[in-house]
C-alpha cells in the first residue's frame, strides 16, 4: 500500500439540517472521505447520529462514509451501518478489550464487507492494538477526549502515531480532534497521514479548499522523512 493524505472532514462541524449539501461541498473543496461521529450519549457524553441518518445521507453523495462509533456495543451496530451504506467502520478498543471480543468484531465488520479500525482514547497505550494491526484497514489515535468537536489539539499523543508509524509504515495512521493550520505540521511529522478535522474547515470566511490543500501538502512534504 502506498501512503498518501486522506482529509475527512468531520460532519459533526456541519449544519445537520443540510448534511448532504455539506458533505458534497466538502468532497468538491478536495476532501477524501466524510468523517461520520457515532456518539450513543453513554461511552461519551453527547449523542449525535446513527445508521438512519447514514442511510439518508446514501442516497445524496457517493463520498466514503468513515463511521467512528463512539458507543457502548458497536458488535450492536454493524449489520444495521452495512445496510445504510457505510464504507469504514471504526470502534473503540476501551470497549471490546474488557468483553473479549476485539476479534469478533473485526471480523463482523470485514465480513460485511466495510473497511475496519480500531480507536485509542488519550488514556489507552497505543500498545494495545497492536495485536491487531495486521487485520486493519487503519488506525484512529484520538488527539482530544471523544466527545465534542472543537477542543484543543493534544501534542502529547504524538508519541503514539511516531512509535506506529515506525513500526508500521505502510500503515494508514488517523488522528482526530484539534487538527488545524497550526497543529498539521506536528501531526504530519509525527506520521499521521488520515486527518479528522470538523471547526477547521467548517471555520465562517475560511475557504476549506485552502486548509484541505494545506493539509495535502504537509502530509506529502513529510511521507519521505518518516522511513529515515
Ligand atoms: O470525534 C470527534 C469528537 O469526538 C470530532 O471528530 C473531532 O473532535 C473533530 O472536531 P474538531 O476538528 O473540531 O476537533
Amino acid at each position: 500500500m502506498s501512503i498518501k493524505p486522506i482529509i475527512c472532514p468531520s460532519l459533526l462541524s456541519s449544519d445537520f439540517s443540510f448534511l448532504a449539501r455539506d458533505a458534497n461541498y466538502m468532497l468538491d473543496c478536495g476532501a477524501d472521505w466524510l468523517h461520520m461521529d457515532v456518539m450513543d450519549g453513554h461511552f461519551v457524553p453527547n449523542l449525535t447520529i446513527g445508521a438512519p441518518v447514514i442511510k439518508s445521507l446514501r442516497k445524496h453523495t457517493k463520498g466514503h462514509l468513515d463511521c467512528h462509533l463512539m458507543v457502548t456495543n458497536p458488535e450492536l451496530m454493524i449489520e444495521d451501518f452495512k445496510s445504510a451504506g457505510a464504507d469504514s467502520i471504526t470502534f473503540h478498543i476501551e470497549v471490546t478489550e474488557e468483553r473479549g471480543i476485539t476479534n469478533q468484531v473485526i471480523k463482523k465488520i470485514k465480513d460485511a464487507g466495510m473497511q475496519v479500525a480500531i480507536s485509542v482514547k488519550p488514556k489507552t497505550p497505543i500498545e494495545s492494538i497492536f495485536p491487531y494491526i495486521d487485520q486493519l484497514d487503519f488506525v484512529l489515535i484520538m488527539t482530544v477526549e471523544p466527545g465534542f468537536g472543537g477542543q484543543s489539539f493534544m501534542k502529547d499523543m504524538m508519541p503514539k502515531v511516531k512509535l506506529l508509524r515506525q513500526k508500521y509504515p505502510n500503515l494508514n495512521i488517523q488522528v482526530d480532534g484539534g487538527l488545524d493550520p497550526n497543529t498539521i505540521d506536528e501531526a504530519a511529522q509525527a506520521g499521521a497521514n488520515v486527518i479528522v478535522a470538523g471547526s477547521a474547515l467548517f471555520k465562517p470566511n475560511q475557504d476549506p479548499k485552502d486548509t484541505i490543500k494545506l493539509f495535502k501538502d504537509v502530509i506529502n512534504k513529510n511521507i519521505p522523512n518518516w522511513s529515515q
